[in-house]
């Protein structure tokens, strides 16, 4: 089993005290990799992103190679260096302020061929809105190709950053490009009602199967969520009652993470859809993105 999860990796920052920031390394389609690699631990877990040459560059590679995350997809751009982001928290609820806008991770379809010989062997391909927005749209269009053209599962989150787009229009129609290449949606309910107008969860579910998507996952935080099968089937889901979280932050990456490698070995939606929720209840309770593989 080879998974491949494409985006970027930044710099992460949480405040430890008042002026302590304390740092890690984290970003959607990485923490996804991270949970994957915590629930599937026979698989093959890869990271296709572009890292610099620089001494932080070299520690984040460090890292994911201690996680027992696959680096052979990773280029190097030259002269760049790696994003950064830090986590302002209100409530436990979880915003960011980002540096980013040119990081050595735009580059990573620069290489239509890398792209191709990077899916050619892959089971599942994980992208995210994310992963789009932090590209030109010529580099979108090669990434969404070599996406279409894979031999394996595709599996999409569109998480939503507007910040990251130059219009909302622009963010929708190619959050709804990305849909049309992926056989899994794991959107979530709260930006898609936002930013889509839909009304309900079975608005976004059917929106996506619309799209093309066979299997729809729409997470809830923490409320019903719906499943939306290949033969159009629906189903509502309800795993316990809502905690109050210490930091939501990377709740839904974290979620998809388990969901996936559940699905991968063969467990039903529903039985995916808890252990996703398993993990996200974990990782709410914990600061940053990730919790660390052995406490996993
Ligand atoms: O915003 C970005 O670009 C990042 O990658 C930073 C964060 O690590 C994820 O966004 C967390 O994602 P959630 O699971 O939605 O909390």
């Amino acid at each position: 089993m080879r998974i491949v999860s494409v985006g970027e990796c930044m710099v992460e920052l949480s405040r430890a005290s008042e002026g302590l920031w304390r740092e890690a390394f984290a970003g959607d389609t990485f923490n996804t990799a991270w949970y994957l690699r915590a629930s599937l631990p026979k698989g093959q877990i890869d990271y296709l992103t572009c890292l610099g040459r620089d001494p932080v560059s070299e520690d984040m590679l460090r890292f994911m190679q201690g996680a027992g995350i696959g680096t052979k997809a990773i280029t190097r751009h030259p002269t760049r260096v790696p994003g950064l982001y830090m986590i302002n928290l209100q409530n436990g609820e979880r915003s960011f302020t980002y540096w980013r806008e040119r990081s050595a991770a735009r580059a990573l379809a620069a290489d239509p061929e890398h792209l191709e010989a990077s899916f050619a062997e892959a089971d599942l391909i994980y992208f995210s809105g994310i992963t789009l927005a932090i590209l030109t749209p010529n580099r979108r269009a090669v990434l969404l190709e070599a996406l279409a053209n894979a031999p394996g599962l595709v599996a999409f989150d569109s998480n939503m950053r507007p910040r990251l787009w130059s219009s909302q229009a622009e963010m929708c129609e190619w959050i709804q490009r990305g849909a049309a290449v992926a056989d899994i949606a794991l959107p979530s309910f709260d930006d898609e009602a936002q930013y889509f107008d839909d009304a309900s969860v079975q608005d976004t579910a059917r929106r996506y199967h619309e799209a093309g998507v066979a299997e729809v996952l729409v997470k809830n935080g923490g409320e019903a969520m719906l499943a939306l099968d290949a033969k159009g089937d629906e189903q509502e889901l309800t795993f316990g009652a809502r905690l109050q979280p210490v930091d939501t932050t990377g709740a839904g990456d974290s979620f998809n993470g388990a969901y996936l490698a559940a699905r991968m070995q063969g467990l039903d939606v529903p039985e995916a859809a808890q252990a996703g929720h398993r993990m996200a209840s974990r990782v709410i309770m914990h600061q940053g993105a990730l919790i660390p593989l052995q406490q996993l």
